[in-house]
């Protein structure tokens, strides 16, 4: 039987741009990437949100101030676990975004997104992100560099 976990994943927005993180260690090294990690057992899935933002880049959000735009499960052929990620985005926040052990925070415009340095499953659903859109998503991968099949769902609230 699959094992899931719950995961947050951060998006912060200012104009036409998007901020991401270039993760230097543990799960997702070398890629970009919103901001997140796990939920723990005493905090709300928000609260681990801006946790994992202020964590990662330094940046201060209001748990009240994320909006849940997507919902992302991914698994593994032949691996028990289930990753139940929660997406947030918000373009209200506090601070600079500055480089930690863990993330080197960039702003990308939309035309410049480095997919090629990001999770295989991005190009598929960040369009939905970037047009506004509330969606369901399901990747399920073989190892990490290979997507074997997916879906995705627009929602009309989430
Ligand atoms: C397999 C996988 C995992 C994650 C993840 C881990 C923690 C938060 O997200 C991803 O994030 C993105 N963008 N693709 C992803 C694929």
């Amino acid at each position: 039987m699959l094992v899931k976990k719950l995961f947050t994943l951060v998006f912060i927005r200012k104009e036409d741009q998007i901020l991401l993180g270039f993760k230097k260690r543990g799960f997702g090294m070398n890629k970009w990437n919103g901001f997140g990690g796990k939920v723990e057992p005493n905090e709300t899935i928000l609260e681990a949100a801006a946790r994992e933002l202020k964590e990662e880049c330094c940046l201060t959000v209001k748990p009240g101030d994320l909006k849940n735009i997507a919902h992302l499960e991914f698994t593994f052929e032949g691996e028990p676990t289930l990753m139940d990620v929660r997406v947030f985005s918000t373009s209200i926040f506090e601070g600079t975004p500055k480089e930690t052990e863990e993330m080197r925070p960039k702003w990308f415009r939309h035309e410049d997104v480095p997919f090629e340095d990001m999770w295989l499953d991005d190009k598929l659903w960040f369009p939905y992100m970037l047009q506004g859109k509330k969606f369901f998503g399901h990747f399920h991968y073989e190892g990490f560099d290979k997507i074997l099949n997916y879906k995705i769902e627009e929602l009309d609230s989430m």
